[in-house]
């Protein structure tokens, strides 16, 4: 179990450039095998979760090349469809969330995908109904040995249907699509997940000769070709991480520039952190926060009555970050209800925080009250043990902006999502190291 040790309290300083984007990477990398010509990819992050996909893709007979640092090229001509079977796909398969992808690809490409339960954060139950119920209504069988928790689905050819999702599931809506694209006739899928990572997943199977419209609506119309060919791709900058660095100058009170964070695709993102009290400037495709040393003050409602900052589907604000906007909270002025509406164990890292001396009360599983402290005290350093990737970010500025030597073990869970992010941020001037 790694560790990290961080001596807290001090300013940070400069620029920080976000990685390619993790979720969308673990879209990106599964439809490479929709075709069998080379499709390249840039701004792949190097993060554990991302490699894992990757790892399995050569398992799966993909020829891959790394052409630069972050670059790569996949070649899906002669897939091994054995390895589906073997006990190692049924570990690696397991250790990700976004292997769950796999199976849409195949099951278009291959008539058969297999796939573990897949893993991921363990933030409450993360339910596949969507993603079967899609493949089922495009004809396919779905197969399940509960023993070993493998979940399959095979089709001799797939027809294009309409389909109302149950919920617009992220992971669901990008696999559906995939096997979509080259099923017979037209498919419709309403209630679609809509979000920028998805966007850039239709955009990118158009180029490969795909027939999607409705990009960036809930209402995706997929005309279903008979092959896809080969294309080049860039992963946009990773928007959680940004949100993560905007959390983490708040915190520790630091004059930072985010460099190249593709504004166009933030979403609520900037808005939630300024309705928070954070001076936000774009300046071209940068964000620059100012240092604030008076701190920052959360709004009220227009009828002076508390916000609430909660989670919901694209165009709604990510539940990715509301961990960090949770931590931010600690030190602002004012107070303000966190509602994390769609996973039940989220929340529950809120006792370290308050160890540490932060003003919570949690509600229930979804709901924490944050009464702001206005850096009139600081946190108290502590140890602690990251439960999940974003918790684990959340307690590392938490560890940032607190006074004195904290200790964050099982760092593992950090380093699913974020590149390189101790030397990162000692380039902007934290003291933090890998132990
Ligand atoms: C690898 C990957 O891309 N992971 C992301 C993906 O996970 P993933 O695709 O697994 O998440 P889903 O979109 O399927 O759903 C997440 C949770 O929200 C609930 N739900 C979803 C839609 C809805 O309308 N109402 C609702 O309550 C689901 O029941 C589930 O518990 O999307 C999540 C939601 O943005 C993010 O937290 C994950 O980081
Ligand atoms: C929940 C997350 O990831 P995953 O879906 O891979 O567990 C996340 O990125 O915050």
């Amino acid at each position: 179990m790694g560790t990290f040790k961080i001596e807290g309290g001090y300013p940070l300083s400069g620029e920080i450039t976000p990685q390619g984007a993790k979720n969308e990477a673990l879209q990106i990398l599964c439809a490479v095998l929709l075709t069998a010509e080379e499709v390249t990819i840039n701004n792949i992050p190097d993060i554990v979760d991302v490699n894992k996909l990757i790892s399995i893709l050569e398992d799966l007979g993909v020829k891959i090349k790394n052409k630069e640092e972050g670059s790569y090229s996949f070649k899906a001509d002669a897939i091994n469809l054995d390895y589906l079977q073997s006990d190692q796909f049924k570990q690696d398969g397991r250790e990700l969330r976004g292997s769950i992808m796999l199976v849409g690809p195949l099951l278009a490409r291959f008539g058969k995908g297999y796939i573990p339960k897949p893993g991921g954060d363990k933030i409450g139950r993360r339910r596949l109904d969507t993603h079967f119920e899609g493949f089922i209504k495009l004809g396919g069988k779905f197969r399940y040995n509960k023993e070993e928790h493998f979940y399959g689905v095979e089709a001799k050819s797939l027809k294009g249907t309409y389909m109302l999702l149950d919920e617009a599931s992220v992971t669901g809506t990008a696999n559906i699509v995939m096997a979509a694209v080259m099923a017979e006739g037209t498919t419709t899928i309403y209630n679609a997940a809509c979000e920028p990572y998805l966007q850039q997943l239709c955009k990118m199977l158009n180029r490969m000769g795909a027939k999607i419209s409705g990009v960036g609506s809930n209402l995706l119309t997929i005309e279903g070709v008979a092959e896809l060919g080969g294309t080049e791709h860039r992963m946009l900058p990773d928007m959680i991480e940004i949100g993560s660095w905007i959390g983490l100058a708040a915190m520790t009170r630091s004059e930072l520039t985010i460099k190249d964070v593709s504004w166009g695709d933030l979403g609520q993102i900037p808005t939630v952190f300024r309705k928070l009290g954070i001076e936000l400037e774009q300046k071209g495709d940068d964000i620059y926060i100012p240092e604030q040393p008076d701190g920052y003050k959360i709004q009220k409602y227009i009828d002076g009555s508390i916000l609430t900052i909660s989670d919901a589907p694209w165009p709604g604000l990510t539940p990715d970050l509301l961990s960090i906007i949770l931590v931010m909270a600690t030190q602002a002025k004012g107070e303000v209800l966190i509602h994390q509406k769609m996973f039940e164990s989220r929340l529950f890292f809120v006792d370290k925080l308050i160890d540490m001396g932060a003003k919570i009360i949690l509600c229930d599983p979804h709901r924490a009250v944050v009464i702001g402290q206005n850096f009139k005290s600081a946190l108290n350093a502590t140890t602690m043990t990251s439960p999940d990737i974003r918790a684990g970010i959340s307690l590392l500025i938490a560890a940032l902006s607190a006074k004195g030597t904290s200790t964050i073990h099982n760092i593992e869970q950090i380093d699913r999502g974020y590149q390189d992010i101790d030397t990162r941020l000692r380039a902007i001037g934290a003291k933090i190291s890998r132990v």
